[in-house]
């Protein structure tokens, strides 16, 4: 579960795993930004030779550490669900999808591809649906590897999923800590005022434009907006699992959004067209013919493909940038 979360994420949340990290002469300063299995990742043949570390184990024992250490702090976390389950139906021509079981876990990324029309929402609705063989792929969906409650299908403040869709119309005449104020009381938090404000804070930080409390939702822009209901679905919203059909680029930092949502511990599902977005997914599940035709792990060569593309992408934002301000355009190496 913390595998995909970054070691500035899991300080954040479990501060006490500094004395894990120094006990095991692990230096993690300005290692942050990765993963644990990244930052492990990072040595070299010699380095794991001379200091005889042990990737498997290490991970395995900061598990453990952390368990032990929530139960003599006596941390209580709401367990919420853990895991989702896919068991296949069946193509558009009825034939049986390629994958037996696919499950995944929270704080897991998995995108979605394939051509338009191949059934990329029909999967995602499946999941909303909680389906089980009574939709037209068959599919079954199962959470915590049992057959769901049927209260996710029905309840409206306690939901399974929540969709992160492309059109955000606020018609709602609030300034945003109004919004936020409305929202976080229907959802019974205590501590209203650092919630709604952590929101803000968190969709500033993906946002182009910086907005206030105060400002009317109405007056948002297109990335703000979006921001904002990104961020308050990753800190407010209580459903384990969010599907994103395409975010597209409206001025808001994707990488960002997404790293928010890992940290909130989520299962993020995500149909993108986009190679950086499905490059940013452990996996991807490839769709032909309205069904799963395979299951493709991201790969090590992938992940350094990755890197290029965002370096690209950076390229393309700046210039996108100097554009908006009315600036010449060249490329900046
Ligand atoms: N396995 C299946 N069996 C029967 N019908 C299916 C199956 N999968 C998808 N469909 C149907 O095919 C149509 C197209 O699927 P869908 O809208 O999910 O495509 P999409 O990949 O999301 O396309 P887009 O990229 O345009 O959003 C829908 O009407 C859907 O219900």
């Amino acid at each position: 579960m913390m595998n995909n979360m970054k070691l500035k994420q899991l300080i954040e949340k479990y501060p006490f795993i500094t004395d894990y990290f120094s006990g095991n002469k692990l230096d993690i300063n300005l290692e942050e930004e990765r993963t644990f299995t990244e930052f492990l990742d990072s040595f070299s043949e010699e380095e794991i030779e001379d200091f005889a570390i042990d990737k498997e184990s290490l991970t395995e024992n900061l598990e453990e550490y952390i368990q032990n250490m929530k139960e003599f702090l006596g941390i209580k976390e709401e367990k919420g669900v853990e895991s989702l389950t896919i068991l296949p139906g069946f193509d558009k021509s009825r034939k049986k999808e390629g994958f037996e079981t696919l499950t995944l876990h929270k704080s897991e990324i998995i995108s979605i591809v394939g051509p338009t029309g191949s059934g990329k929402s029909r999967l995602l609705a499946d999941i909303e649906w909680t389906a089980q063989k009574d939709t037209p792929t068959g599919r079954s969906i199962l959470v915590d590897g049992k057959v769901p409650d049927m209260k996710w299908r029905f309840s409206s403040n306690n939901k399974l999923v929540a969709q992160l869709s492309q059109n955000m119309n606020f018609v709602m005449d609030l300034t945003v800590r109004e919004f936020l104020e409305l929202h976080a009381g229907s959802r019974l938090v205590e501590d209203i005022e650092g919630v709604t404000s952590r929101i803000i804070k968190e969709a500033n930080k993906l946002a182009g434009e910086k907005f206030e409390m105060e400002t009317p939702i109405t007056s948002l822009s297109g990335g703000q907006s979006r921001a904002l209901m990104i961020a308050d679905t990753a800190i407010l919203s209580s459903s384990p699992i969010v599907l994103i059909d395409e975010i597209e680029n409206a001025g808001i930092d994707r990488r960002k959004a997404l790293d928010l949502l890992i940290g909130e511990e989520k299962i993020v599902l995500m149909a993108t067209h986009d190679p950086t977005l499905a490059l940013i997914g452990d996996r991807r599940i490839v769709i032909k013919n309205g069904g799963i035709e395979k299951i493709i792990k991201t790969s090590k060569k992938e992940k350094e493909l990755l890197k290029d593309l965002e370096k690209m992408d950076a390229i393309i934002q700046s210039i996108r940038t100097d554009l908006r301000e009315g600036r010449e355009l060249s490329l900046k190496k």
